[in-house]
This record gives structure tokens, C-alpha cells and sequence, in this order.
């Protein structure tokens, strides 16, 4: 085991000519874009080094640190040399009371710094963990249970030599709020978002509350059955107005990772006040998304299915003489 560590300060390129592994400034490595990357290129795919399952554990209380240690070292012992001083290599973020001497020391500082949730179980993922965190990230990352490997993709245009990140929180929060979020995995962040000056972080953080209260909303309200009658008409076009709100502060704030859930949202307000035509839309630009994501998805296809559905019936109501 030993020795392995100090690879965590190299330059790593790698063979592929979609991304590079380099230093990032004050962020240790990072992954960085090796030619322009259109929205939808998919930039990792990997599946897990290392798998552990979550030992059972009572409501609210921590994992046991033991359980977890024990099915680490087993999982590590099972590794290849190589695969063990890449799993070593990997970044390890040390609380300040923790004394870590030796290697096996690390196993468990550098899983909880790198690890993902992989359905039932986490995972360790060597490169897709070399990516850093922005609260308004180019790209995004999800678990496809159905390939077994976790995908990264640009969820915008990427220019070559531009650092990929991914959001590693949920960011419909404010800039004090995820700071908070973030120090638990010890870092400061120094996004575009965070080191805005403070006229900007205003309007981010009202837009971003403006957003979570929208989705909280229009999520339930456009699951609400359909009325009928002048009332129902009403609030129908009220939800398009308010879901063509939300759509324009999720492009504004370019909060790539809820730009299909908005789009999907305006796509069922417009079939709701029977605007069809624009239903259809709505829907291929969340498929769009969706379909970067994964193609095959319950998502993607409930996206599919309602564009085909709206277009019919948007056909359906052209009269003859309008055609
Ligand atoms: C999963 S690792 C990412 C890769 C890491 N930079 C490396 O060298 O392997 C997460 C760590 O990277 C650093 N990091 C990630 N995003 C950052 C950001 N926006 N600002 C500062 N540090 C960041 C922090 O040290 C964080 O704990």
C-alpha cells in the first residue's frame, strides 16, 4: 500500500480526447474539457472501482464506523495492486481530528470524500471524482442501474480548455445556505455563483428561492385534476404564466440539472389550458434533456409520448379551413 499517495499531485492525461485530468486552481486535479463539448456529449462513463453496501442502520443515527472500515478493507484487499494505488490516489479530505498514519488509514477518509450512491449501494468512481463542484455547473452527472456505470455529460456548450463541473448539492438554496451545505465536505467554493459581487448574489439567491417556491407549486398544482368551467380556464392560464416564469429564471440563473424538469412543467401547463402546439414544444425540450441523461428512461419516454400525444391533438384541432 505504500507510497501511493503522493499521485494525488500529478498531472493524470488521459488517453481520452473528450477530457483531461490536470490541476485546478486552489482545487486540487480537476477535469477539463480537451475540445468543445456541445450539450449532450457524453464525457464518463465508468463503472465503480469499489462497492460497499450500507450496513444497516436505526433511523437518524450514523452509519457504524466499524461495519463500514471492515467491508472497506475487504473490498480493498480484493483489488490489484494498480487498482489499490489508484484507489489511494484519489483526493481525502481529513477532519482535523482525525490522525491518519497509515495507508489503510485513508481507505475510509478518501471513500467518504469520493463516493456516490449507486442505487443500493455506494461507490467509488476514480475519475468521475476528480470533478469539482460549481453552484452553476456545465455538466451533469447521474447512476444508470441499467449500464451499471455512472455518466457524466456537458449540459451545455463546454470550450475546450474549460474546467467540467457538476454540482455535488442540490441548488435551489442560497449562496449562505450551500456554503453551509458544502464546508460539511470541507471546502469553500469559489464558483462564478459564490464569488459574484454582492448586487449579483442578491439576485441569484431571490431567483433561486423564486425557483424552489415555483417548482413547489406548479409540481402540485398541475397534479391537481382538471376543473371544468371559466374558473378552471383561469387558473389554466395562470399555471402557463407562472411555468413560463420559472423556465425563464432556471435559463437565467443556467441551473443546467432543472432545465428538463421546468421545460416538462411548462409542457403540462400548456396541454392543461389546451394549448397544444406549445405542450408539444415544451415536451422535446425536456426530452432534449432527458434524453442526455439516458435515452431510455421512464422520463424520456413520459416526455415522448406526451410530444406525440400533444401533436396529435394539436393536429386534431386544426379546422380545415385554417390548414
Ligand atoms: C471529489 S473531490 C474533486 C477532485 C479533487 N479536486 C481532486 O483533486 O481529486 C472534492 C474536493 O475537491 C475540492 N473542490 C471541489 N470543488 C471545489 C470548489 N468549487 N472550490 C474549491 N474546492 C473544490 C475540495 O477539496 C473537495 O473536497
Amino acid at each position: 500500500m505504500a507510497g501511493a499517495r503522493t499521485l494525488n499531485n500529478v498531472t493524470c492525461p488521459t488517453p481520452s480526447e473528450v477530457y483531461i485530468i490536470k490541476p485546478s486552481l486552489n482545487k486540487g486535479l480537476g477535469v477539463f474539457a480537451a475540445r468543445t463539448l456541445q450539450p449532450g456529449t457524453p464525457i464518463i462513463r465508468e463503472g465503480p472501482l469499489v462497492t460497499i453496501l450500507p450496513p444497516p442502520v436505526a433511523d437518524g443515527a450514523d452509519y457504524p464506523r466499524e461495519a463500514i472500515m471492515s467491508s472497506l478493507r475487504n473490498a480493498f484487499s480484493s483489488l490489484s495492486e494498480s487498482d489499490q494505488s489508484l484507489y489511494l490516489s484519489l483526493y481525502a479530505h481529513v477532519f482535523p481530528t482525525e490522525q491518519l498514519q497509515t495507508d489503510e488509514d485513508y481507505l475510509m477518509p478518501i471513500f467518504r470524500s469520493n463516493s456516490f450512491n449507486t442505487g443500493d449501494s455506494f461507490g467509488l468512481f476514480p475519475k468521475v471524482s476528480r470533478i469539482n463542484h460549481s453552484c452553476r455547473p456545465n455538466a451533469a452527472y447521474f447512476w444508470n442501474q441499467r449500464l451499471g456505470k455512472r455518466i457524466v455529460y456537458a449540459a451545455r456548450e463546454i470550450k475546450e480548455g474549460e474546467e467540467i463541473l457538476v454540482s455535488y448539492i442540490p441548488l435551489l438554496m442560497t449562496k449562505a445556505e450551500r456554503a453551509m451545505r458544502l464546508n460539511q465536505y470541507g471546502f469553500k467554493c469559489d464558483c462564478d455563483a459564490c464569488a459574484a459581487s454582492m448586487g449579483d448574489t442578491v439576485v441569484s439567491d431571490s431567483r433561486r428561492a423564486e425557483i424552489r417556491r415555483l417548482m413547489e407549486s406548479l409540481e402540485s398544482d398541475l397534479s391537481a385534476e382538471v376543473g371544468s368551467g371559466v374558473v378552471a380556464k383561469r387558473k389554466a392560464q395562470r399555471l402557463v404564466n407562472e411555468c413560463l416564469k420559472l423556465v425563464s429564471l432556471v435559463e437565467a440563473e443556467q441551473l443546467v440539472d432543472y432545465y428538463a424538469q421546468a421545460y416538462r412543467l411548462a409542457s403540462s401547463s400548456h396541454a392543461r389550458a389546451e394549448l397544444w402546439e406549445q405542450g408539444a414544444y415544451w415536451a422535446l425540450k425536456s426530452l432534449e434533456f432527458r434524453e442526455m441523461a439516458d435515452e431510455f428512461s421512464p422520463e424520456a419516454y413520459e416526455m415522448r409520448k406526451a410530444a406525440a400525444s400533444f401533436t396529435l391533438s394539436s393536429k386534431a384541432n386544426l379546422k380545415p379551413d385554417s390548414q
